[in-house]
């Protein structure tokens, strides 16, 4: 097999730093950058943020929904996003959220991590919340392709704690979600590819979030979530933070340069 999903951020990371901005084209950001809320629009919308910061950040995170309500046309400009964004050498990491019984969640995997698939990914978000098992397709497809899951626990949301801070046996059930990544990602080196997303706005950290994989923070910027939240929840383990803003960042468009600085002062920032 080639390398793994872990191998290739762990060296993106060193090479480019560790920021990951959404790509989320809004309809109000279509409407601020002057386009029109069409598939036109939001294929110019992606291109731009591709052409900004493909060649310079980390990791990109295109939101499925905002290509979806666009239909199949939307669904094309994903396809094209997907692509160039990696042409240029950036991780794609696709913010779908999926999770389902088995074997519909093994069509998904092929989907969006197969390697023939026309919306292939190098990783994409998934719920465990029908069951961590439920998430074995993905994982296998990962292992198998050399691509990397991220796995919600404790979302950045306020409605986040309901399901989450749930006590089950040994713990909270976002607990029980991050043990079960850590031992999936147990022996990997440089870095496990099964990742967790845990929020920049969760307040406090109270699970152990050394799962030798990645960790995805969203919530900074138009949620609330500071850097100095980042340095302050994650101390021990920041060498396998990536920071994720979507919003911070577009609002600085649509010029290509002024969004490249608004992501470069962004990954100064949160740097460390
Ligand atoms: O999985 C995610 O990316 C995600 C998880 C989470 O807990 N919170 C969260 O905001 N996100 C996504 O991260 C992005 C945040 O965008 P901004 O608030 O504009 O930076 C959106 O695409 C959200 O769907």
């Amino acid at each position: 097999m080639g390398e793994t999903f872990g191998a290739r951020l762990r060296a993106a990371i060193e090479k480019r730093g560790r920021l990951c901005v959404g790509i989320d084209p809004h309809a109000a950001l279509l409407a601020e950058w002057g386009l029109s809320d069409d598939a036109r629009g939001l294929e110019t919308f992606a291109m731009t943020a591709v052409d900004a910061l493909a060649g310079e950040v980390a990791v990109l995170k295109p939101q499925s929904a905002f290509f979806e309500r666009h239909g199949a046309a939307g669904i094309a400009v994903l396809e094209r996003t997907v692509r160039e964004a990696r042409d240029a050498g950036a991780l794609v990491l696709l913010d779908v959220k999926r999770g389902d019984i088995g074997s519909t969640a093994a069509a998904y995997a092929d989907a969006y991590l197969h390697p023939e698939s026309p919306i292939s990914c190098d990783a994409i978000t998934v719920s465990p919340y029908l069951g961590f098992g439920s998430l074995d397709p993905f994982l296998d497809a990962a292992d198998r392709y050399g691509r990397g899951v991220f796995v919600l626990a404790l979302t950045s949301n306020p409605e986040g704690p309901e399901v989450q801070h749930a006590r089950v046996e040994g713990g909270t059930v976002a607990g029980s979600v991050l043990a079960q990544i850590a031992l999936r990602n147990g022996g990997a080196d440089p870095l496990g590819s099964i990742g967790a997303v845990v929020g920049a706005t969760i307040g406090d950290l109270s699970e152990e979030v050394a799962i030798n994989g990645p960790l995805l923070v969203p919530g900074l910027g138009a949620q609330g979530g500071t850097p100095a939240d980042l340095r302050r929840l994650f101390g021990d383990v920041y060498a396998n933070v990536l920071p994720a803003t979507a919003r911070a960042v577009l609002a600085a468009g649509p010029e290509v340069s002024a969004l490249r600085d608004a992501a470069r002062r962004t990954a100064v920032e949160t740097s460390r």
